[in-house]
C-alpha cells in the first residue's frame, strides 16, 4: 500500500481579500502559516514521514512545505518545484474580487468560471501586465505552454504529465510522497485519482492547510481518502471556498 500526501497551502493574502488569483504569486498571511505549521505538527505526531516532496513554482505552495517540513525537522528532504502543479490559471479574473465578480456578472456565472470543467474565464492579453510570460521562472517554456487562461480540463492536461512522469513512479517506487499544492490542481488530481466524472468534480472544493491522504493499491489504485485531523473542520472549511463566489 502507498501513501500520497496533498495539502493545499494555507490562507494567501488573496485568498484573505476573496479575490482570484490563479498564478499572480501572492504570500501566505500569518493565519496561512499556522494552518501549514499546524499541518505539519499533525503529519509528525500521525507519525507521518517523507522521502521526497513536490509543490508548485508559487511560493504560497512552497512555503507551506516549508513550514510543514520545518515542522516535522524534515528541511533537508529533497523539493521539486513544477509549474504543472501551479494554480488553475484564471485569465483576466486574476486580482478581481469573487463577491464583487458576482454582484457584476451573477453567481452563476461566476460558479461557471470557478468549477465548470471545460469553461475558461475569460484569456489575459499577452500584453496584459498581469500575464506570466515575461517571468523568468517559466522561461524554458514554450510561450503557448504559460496560459492566458484555463478551464479544469486544462489544468488536468499539464497536470497529468507530472503525475505519470513524477508523482506515479516515486510512489511505485516506494518513495513516500507529500505534495503542497493548490485548490485546483489538487482537484485536477483528484478527479483522475477517484474517477470523478465532469459533472461531479464541480462541487469538490479542497480546504486549505489541511493534509488529504490518499492510500494507494500496487496499480495506485485509490482505497481510500481522508482529511487528517478533525474531518468536520475539513468540511466546513470545504464549504467556505465553495461560498466564496457568492454576492
Ligand atoms: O483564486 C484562485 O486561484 C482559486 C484558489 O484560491 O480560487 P477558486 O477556489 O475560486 O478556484
Amino acid at each position: 500500500m502507498h501513501k500520497l500526501v496533498l495539502i493545499r497551502h494555507g490562507e494567501s493574502t488573496w485568498n484573505l481579500e476573496n479575490r482570484f488569483t490563479g498564478w499572480t504569486d501572492v504570500e501566505l498571511t500569518p493565519l496561512g502559516i499556522e494552518q501549514a505549521r499546524q499541518a505539519g505538527r499533525l503529519l509528525k505526531a500521525e507519525g507521518y514521514d517523507f522521502d521526497v516532496c513536490y509543490t508548485s513554482v508559487l511560493q504560497r505552495a512552497t512555503h507551506t512545505l516549508w513550514h510543514v517540513l520545518d515542522e516535522m525537522d524534515r528541511t533537508w528532504l529533497p523539493v521539486v518545484n513544477s509549474w504543472r502543479l501551479n494554480e488553475r490559471h484564471y485569465g483576466a479574473l486574476q486580482g478581481l474580487n469573487k463577491s464583487e465578480t458576482a454582484k457584476q456578472y451573477g453567481e452563476s456565472q461566476v460558479q461557471v468560471w470557478r468549477r465548470s470543467y471545460d469553461t475558461p474565464p475569460p484569456a489575459l492579453e499577452a500584453t496584459d501586465p498581469r500575464c506570466e510570460r515575461g517571468d523568468i521562472r517559466y522561461s524554458k517554456l514554450a510561450p503557448d505552454q504559460i496560459p492566458l487562461t484555463e478551464c479544469l480540463k486544462d489544468t488536468v492536461a499539464r497536470v497529468m504529465p507530472f503525475w505519470n512522469d513524477a508523482l506515479a513512479p516515486a510512489s511505485q517506487r516506494g518513495k513516500r510522497v507529500v505534495l503542497a499544492a493548490h485548490g485546483n490542481s489538487i482537484r485536477a488530481l483528484v478527479k483522475y485519482l477517484d474517477n470523478i466524472s465532469d459533472n461531479d468534480i464541480v462541487g469538490l472544493n479542497i480546504p486549505n492547510g489541511i493534509p488529504l491522504v490518499y492510500e494507494l493499491d500496487d496499480e495506485l489504485k485509490p482505497i481510500r481518502h481522508y482529511y487528517l485531523g478533525d474531518a468536520e473542520a475539513a468540511a466546513k472549511a470545504a464549504a467556505a471556498v465553495a461560498a466564496q463566489g457568492k454576492t
